[in-house]
C-alpha cells in the first residue's frame, strides 16, 4: 500500500467517525422535533375548543428572543432563527394549514415579508390588490393578510392607510424588509446578459450599478419586478432586477446582489388578522381617528400621551373622504393596548375625537425574526 493510500484510508476513518457521531446528533434532532410536533398539535386543539388563531406573534416573537438569549455563537444566530422560522411555520400547519394572502404577484417584496414571517409550509394567495387582501381576511378567505404600509423612500401607502377606516380587521404583526435588489438570470456570468427588465422604480435605483457594469444593455420596463423575472426565466440572455425570493420561485441564479445605490431603503409591512395577539411587553399599538373642528382639539388629543410618557412613533394624516378638509390622523405608540396607561390616554382622548378606532397592537419587529 502506497503512503498516500495509507493517508487516504486514515482520513476516511477519521471523517465516519466523526460522521457517525453527526449522525446520531442528527436522530436526537429528529427525536425532539417528533416530540415537539406532539407538544404543538396539544396546542392546536386547545386553540381550536376556544377559537385561538393559530398563529401567535406574540408567542413567536418569544421564541425568537429565547433563540438569542441560549445562543452560544457556534452556529450563527441568524441560521438558528431561519430553522425556527421553519420549525414553527410546520407546527403552524401541524395545528392547522392556514391560508395567508399578500399583495402579489408571486416574488413581490411583500411575497417576501409574508415568507419571512410565515414560513415556508402554509399556503400562499397572490392578490391583484390591497383591498382584495383586506377582503380574503375580512370574509375568512384567508386567515390572515400582508400589505405594505411605508417605505423609507418613497413614503406611505395610502391604499392600505384607507383601507382600515371601512374594515375591521386588526394589525397582528409588522415586518420590517431590506429592499434589496439582485441582478437574476438563467445566465452564469454578466458577459451573457443582452437585456435587462425591471420595474422602472427598480431600474431606477440601480443606475449607478448598470451604468458602470453593464452599460451598454438595453434597460426594458415592465409593471412589476416579478414580471421582469418572469421574462428572465423564458430567455437565457435577459436579466431581471427584482427581490431574492423571485431567484428562487423562477430559478434564476444571483449575478450580483445589492446592486441599489443608495442602501436604507426598508419597507415597512403589516400582518392584518382578526385578532389582536397578546401583550409581548415590547409592543406597538396603531389607532386611528378624526377630531372635532375646533381650536386646541390635536394638541388636546397628543397632551394624555405627552402625559403618561408614551412615546408616539408616527403620526400620519389622512383626508376623511366624507368631509372636506377633515382628517383622519393614524398613530402608532409604543405599548399594548392591556396597558393601563396607553387605556388611559385613550380613554382621555375620547371626548375630542369624533371617531377613535383601535386597529391593533402587535410585537415590535426589532428585525429579529430573520435578519439581525
Ligand atoms: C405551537 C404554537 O403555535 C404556533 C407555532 C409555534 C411554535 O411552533 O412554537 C409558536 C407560535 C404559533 O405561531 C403556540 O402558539 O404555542
Amino acid at each position: 500500500m502506497g503512503k498516500m493510500e495509507k493517508n487516504d484510508n486514515a482520513v476516511s476513518v477519521e471523517l465516519s467517525r466523526i460522521r457517525e457521531k453527526i449522525s446520531d446528533i442528527d436522530k436526537r434532532i429528529i427525536q425532539l422535533l417528533e416530540e415537539r410536533a406532539e407538544l404543538v398539535k396539544e396546542v392546536g386543539k386547545i386553540k381550536r375548543q376556544h377559537s385561538l388563531p393559530f398563529y401567535s406573534p406574540d408567542r413567536e416573537t418569544k421564541i425568537y428572543k429565547m433563540i438569542e438569549a441560549n445562543a452560544k455563537g457556534e452556529f450563527p444566530i441568524k441560521s438558528l432563527k431561519t430553522i425556527f422560522r421553519e420549525i414553527m411555520s410546520a407546527s403552524i400547519r401541524l395545528e392547522e394549514p392556514l391560508t395567508i394572502s399578500y399583495l402579489g404577484p408571486e416574488a413581490t417584496f411583500t411575497h417576501q415579508a409574508a415568507i419571512e414571517r410565515f414560513g415556508l409550509s402554509l399556503h400562499y394567495v397572490p392578490e391583484e390588490s390591497i383591498e382584495d387582501v383586506f377582503m380574503d381576511v375580512e370574509h375568512e378567505r384567508a386567515d390572515f393578510g400582508v400589505v405594505p404600509i411605508e417605505n423609507s423612500i418613497e413614503g406611505v401607502v395610502h391604499y392600505t392607510l384607507d383601507m382600515f377606516i371601512e374594515s375591521s380587521v386588526k394589525i397582528v404583526s409588522e415586518i420590517y424588509i431590506d429592499i434589496r435588489h439582485n441582478l437574476l438570470s438563467k445566465a452564469n456570468n454578466l458577459q451573457q446578459v443582452k437585456a435587462i427588465y425591471s420595474h422602472p422604480n427598480a431600474l431606477g435605483q440601480c443606475k449607478n450599478w448598470i451604468k458602470k457594469h453593464l452599460p451598454n444593455v438595453p434597460l426594458f420596463e415592465t409593471v412589476s419586478t416579478a414580471k421582469a423575472a418572469k421574462i428572465a426565466e423564458k430567455d437565457e440572455t435577459a436579466a431581471a432586477i427584482a427581490s431574492k425570493a423571485a431567484s428562487e420561485i423562477y430559478g434564476l441564479n444571483v449575478l450580483a446582489s445589492g446592486i441599489e445605490d443608495r442602501s436604507n431603503n426598508i419597507t415597512r409591512f403589516l400582518v392584518i388578522g382578526k385578532k389582536i395577539p397578546s401583550k409581548t411587553g415590547n409592543d406597538k399599538t396603531s389607532f386611528m381617528f378624526s377630531i372635532k373642528d375646533k381650536v386646541g382639539a390635536l394638541y388636546e388629543i397628543l397632551q394624555p400621551f405627552y402625559n403618561n410618557k408614551i412615546n408616539l412613533t408616527r403620526i400620519e394624516s389622512r383626508p376623511s373622504r366624507q368631509k372636506n378638509f377633515s382628517y383622519i390622523f393614524y398613530v402608532d405608540t409604543e405599548g399594548h393596548i392591556e396597558d393601563a396607561k396607553l387605556q388611559d390616554a385613550l380613554s382621555k382622548i375620547e371626548d375630542f375625537t369624533v371617531f377613535l378606532k383601535i386597529l391593533g397592537s402587535y410585537p415590535k419587529d426589532e428585525r429579529l425574526a430573520i435578519q439581525s
